[in-house]
């Protein structure tokens, strides 16, 4: 699939889910839940043991549907294409790295770097990134996507780090295309609570529509 058409499909999804876990049975248990809730973005970490084969499971099963599975906390170029090779759809870092970056232009693979100053914002766009990840958001505020757009009018804006259901309109009213959560969706997992996944799930589903329609 094409860069341009994998980076739509997670703009377009609304909300990417960002898993960690600490065995590859959990992580792909959380998926499950994740995916039954309505969210079609997957940011499956290499915090997660076995995270390549994990991606590669995933990428498979979800072959073929609005699924998208992308790779998070890449954070050096040998990452990068190993997830790439494992099927990643898009790669994600906590912070900017510009041999990430080269890799995923090489195989057309987007890049959403973590940026949290213009200087970092301007750094990912020279370097072709087309959606940037502003992280952690929760240090910034949602004001800081409506400071960026000043100079960078066109930049796409995916906030991450204390996203919530409840603060999930108020980024895209600063003029996010889409949110990343983390704990807001997964935290009940961490109890063995995977209905509680799903719900919440849904929870930032049903926000997102709101604050979107
Ligand atoms: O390391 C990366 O590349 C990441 O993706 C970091 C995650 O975006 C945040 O850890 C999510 O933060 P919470 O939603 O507050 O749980």
């Amino acid at each position: 699939m094409q860069r341009a058409e994998l980076l739509n499909k997670v703009i377009k999804s609304g909300v990417v889910s960002v898993v960690r876990a600490d065995s590859a049975q959990k992580a792909l248990q959380m998926v499950e839940a994740i995916v039954a809730g309505g969210i079609k973005s997957i940011e499956l970490t290499y915090s997660v043991p076995k995270a390549n084969d994990v991606i590669a499971e995933l990428v498979e099963k979800y072959a073929g549907t609005d699924v998208v599975i992308g790779a998070g906390t890449v954070l050096d170029p040998t990452s990068a294409r190993l997830a790439i090779v494992a099927g990643a759809q898009f790669i994600v870092s906590p912070s900017f790295n510009k041999e990430v970056a080269k890799i995923c232009n090489l195989y057309q693979i987007p890049y959403v770097p973590g940026v949290l100053t213009p200087k970092e914002a301007q750094i990912a766009l020279e370097y072709g990134s087309e959606l940037i990840k502003l992280f952690p958001g929760d240090i910034t505020g949602p004001k800081m996507i409506k400071d960026l757009k000043g100079p960078f009018p066109y930049i796409n804006i995916l906030p991450s780090g204390g996203v919530t259901v409840d603060n999930v309109a108020d980024w895209f009213a600063a003029g996010a295309v889409a949110v990343s959560a983390g704990g807001g969706v997964t935290a009940p997992a961490a109890k063995g609570d995977y209905a509680g996944v799903t719900a919440n799930a849904q929870k930032f589903m049903a926000a997102f529509e709101a604050a979107t329609n």
